[in-house]
């Protein structure tokens, strides 16, 4: 680790530093964070190697061990999440109708959180990288996102288009990642003082891109993976002084400790956790904006496209009330579309399928959005067929003929085509698993 680094974690963290250093040594903390929709504790229990239940997020455990290729991550019914990443979203309080901003928000284990906490609410996702932003809608999609959009670019871009618009905005910043040293060798080659310095910077401009968003009344919350002051409390204290509308909320939960004392702020309303509090480091700070206006997320005028209902009955019990059509590509939810005239948007709602020639082909995303009732047809695979299924290939199955939706212990997975004894797989090529690897529940 960088001398200086080391230095000034001393210098903050006084008496508490022996144990800090200790923790070094120690092996990362690991975290699943399950979609209480998709899965039931119970259930998670019975068939997933848990250790104890997470101290950040009421749905969230440890484990020991990776657990990529358990079947119930590929159905999306967990996001493996380190497990302090998981208390921001338990401080961001997001209820069933809110509408939701995550501004920074690739890979998505918070934006996962989020969505599973929603039920007529919607939630935009934004993502500055391009590259990341298509992984974020993989792993969306995984989760069974629906009420959703999907925008890629500079904060500043949806922020200023739907400005007012949010009771709920999230900032989990690109930050110098101190509390990922232990992860990632990068974090530790990038570690200076410019670096942190460049990181304040960028934070203090997407900060003031974030409080556009907010609506009146509405709450921010702020969030780091890193130690340092400059990116944390001393952020938060120059934000206060631009924008005196925003006031400091007590987080009201029980983990974690107290910021560090700086002018300008209210160290007492934040929160810090460090390796000593069971996870590997975060700062969170929840504000409230208490002047501005309050603007409705602006509406696309589509009509109900009766072609795409007509389409979809061969696959869902209940139809989402909305659909959009875009060249040759459908999409369902039950949120209204939103209008964009600036942002680019990468998906909004659930791809249900495109056309190639003249001819319906349902998407993956159709058949990991919902839950086992709503197909009208699904066959329930064992975890030997699962492993066929995700290496790519056709399973014997006597079934009707048609479109078919697999899922394991009842959680929809993806799909295939029967022609009445064998299903032809239809798992998309980059979801299926190496030859090496397989679907394992684990041992435990
Ligand atoms: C800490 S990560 C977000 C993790 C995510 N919230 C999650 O829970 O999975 C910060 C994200 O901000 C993005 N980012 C980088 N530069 C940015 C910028 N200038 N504006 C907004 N986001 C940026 C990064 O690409 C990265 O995906």
């Amino acid at each position: 680790m960088n001398d200086l680094f080391l230095e000034r974690m001393k210098r903050e963290l006084k008496e508490d530093y022996p144990a800090f250093e200790r923790s070094l040594e120690q092996p990362m903390y690991k975290g699943l964070s399950y979609h209480p929709k998709k899965i039931t504790k119970e259930m998670l229990k019975a068939n997933t190697p848990l250790l104890e239940p997470s101290l950040f997020y009421a749905y969230g455990y440890y484990i020991d061990r990776s657990l990529g290729n358990h079947p119930y991550h590929i159905a999306g019914a967990f996001y493996l999440q380190e497990p302090s990443a998981s208390a921001a979203v338990t401080i961001l309080d997001v209820q069933p109708s809110n509408t939701v901003l995550d501004l920074c928000a690739a890979p998505g284990g918070k934006s996962s959180q989020i969505l599973s906490q929603l039920q007529d609410g919607f939630l935009v996702s934004n993502e500055y990288d391009g590259k990341r932003a298509r992984i974020l809608l993989s792993n969306l999609e995984r989760m069974s996102a629906q009420n959703f959009c999907l925008t890629q670019g500079d904060t500043k871009v949806v922020c200023e288009e739907l400005e007012s618009c949010f009771d709920r905005v999230l900032v989990d910043a690109p930050c110098s990642g101190e509390g990922m040293m232990k992860k990632h060798d990068a974090a530790q080659d990038n570690w200076s003082l410019e670096n942190i310095q460049q990181c304040a910077m960028r934070q203090d401009y997407i900060l003031d891109q974030a409080y556009k968003a907010l609506k009146k009344g509405g709450y921010m919350v702020y969030s780091t993976c890193t130690y340092a002051r400059e990116e944390n409390e001393e952020t938060i204290a120059s934000f206060l002084k631009r924008h005196p509308d925003m006031q400091q909320v007590d987080p009201e939960v029980s983990f974690g400790q107290r910021g560090f004392d700086t002018p300008g702020m209210d160290a007492d309303k934040v929160v810090r956790i460090f390796p000593m509090q069971k996870g590997e480091g975060h700062f969170i700070c929840k504000m409230q904006k208490m002047q501005g206006e309050v603007r409705k997320l602006p509406i696309k005028k589509v009509r109900k496209k009766d072609q795409c209902d007509d389409i979809l009955q061969e696959f869902l019990v209940n139809i989402p009330r909305y659909a959009y059509q875009q060249d040759d590509a459908f999409y369902i939810m039950d949120h209204p579309f939103i209008e964009f005239k600036k942002t680019h948007c990468l998906r909004q709602g659930i791809l249900a399928g495109n056309l190639v020639k003249k001819r319906f082909e349902p998407a993956h995303a159709l058949f990991m959005a919902f839950s086992k009732e709503n197909y009208k047809q699904s066959v329930e695979l064992d975890l030997a067929q699962m492993d066929e299924v995700m290496h790519g290939l056709q399973i014997p199955y006597e079934c009707k003929k048609g479109y078919t939706c697999y899922c394991i212990d009842g959680i929809p997975f993806g799909f295939g085509k029967s022609d009445g004894h064998r299903i032809n797989n239809r798992i998309p090529k980059g979801l299926r698993l190496l030859p090496k690897s397989h679907v394992t529940k684990g041992d435990f």
